[in-house]
């Protein structure tokens, strides 16, 4: 096991006694992709709002030699966990480079937000560079196209040092350009810390996953890699009756 995985052990969270994660115990580590696929409402999204604060679960998620279970959600996002959501929630009027400054000011204590800087901290470049959108930097992030809104959001991820991402159908809407740019950033940004994929674009998952998870009805049903999970019969009947096209069969 990985030193600085983040550990996941019998994670259930109910919504008025409905259980929609299950007993989940599931490690994510540094250095390699990992996706979590499943049919829809198998409490993917779900499992990610526990470990971030968002919904309550029971069970434990340790990280860093910190529980994240019962914390704040601000207090999970300083302890080196982020997200994105599905729909993205940059600040559409005000600039890439404001964007990534705000997000880079939740590590800065709110004395020093209240007095003008002078120049733009090297983690918020640094961060530019890596999305590939050092040249807009002064644009509104609402005349960014979809795809360029989604790589802000990891800026965003990038510039408060979270060390564990968890990106919710991030290619979602892409072009297939930008699905190819969005795996090469993954790459890259994954080299040393723990991304967490939620996918239903069984392509992209094919292409980049180094391990899967599949859940389904709140339970992690398989894990492996792609050619593990694909060939797993479990998996094949969850999917065959649930897509004809686009599964981890095509
Ligand atoms: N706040 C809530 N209150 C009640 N039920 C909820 C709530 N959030 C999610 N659920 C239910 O929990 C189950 C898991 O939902 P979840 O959104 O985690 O699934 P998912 O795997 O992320 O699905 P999708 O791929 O469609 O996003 C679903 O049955 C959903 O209806």
């Amino acid at each position: 096991m990985h030193p600085d995985a983040l550990l996941v052990r019998d994670l259930s969270v109910s919504f008025d006694g409905f259980k929609a994660v299950s007993g989940v115990d599931v490690s994510f580590a540094p250095g390699e992709l990992h996706f979590l696929i499943g049919p829809n409402g198998a409490g993917k999204t779900t499992l990610v709002d526990a470990l971030t604060g968002l919904v309550k679960g029971t069970g434990s998620a340790s990280y860093g030699g910190k529980e994240l279970l019962g914390l704040r959600s601000h207090k999970i996002v300083r302890a080196g966990v982020g997200r994105t959501f599905q729909t993205a929630t940059v600040f559409d009027q005000l600039t890439v480079l404001q964007n990534l400054d705000i997000a880079a000011g939740l590590h800065r204590p709110a004395w020093r937000l209240a007095f003008a800087r002078h120049g733009v901290p090297a983690a918020v470049d640094e961060a530019l560079e890596k999305i590939g959108l050092s040249d807009l930097r002064h644009k509104p992030a609402g005349v960014l196209a979809h795809g360029q809104k989604q790589w802000l959001e990891i800026g965003m991820l990038l510039v408060q040092d979270a060390r564990v991402m968890f990106l919710d159908e991030t290619v979602a809407g892409m072009s297939a350009d930008e699905r190819a740019e969005t795996g090469e950033l993954l790459r890259r940004i994954g080299r040393e810390r723990t991304i967490v994929v939620i996918e239903h674009d069984m392509d992209f998952v094919r292409n980049h996953a180094d391990v899967v998870t599949v859940m389904h009805a709140g339970k992690v049903l398989a894990e492996g890699s792609v050619a593990e999970i694909q060939a797993n019969e479990a998996v094949q009947e969850v999917y065959l009756g649930r897509t004809a096209k686009g599964n981890v069969h095509a």
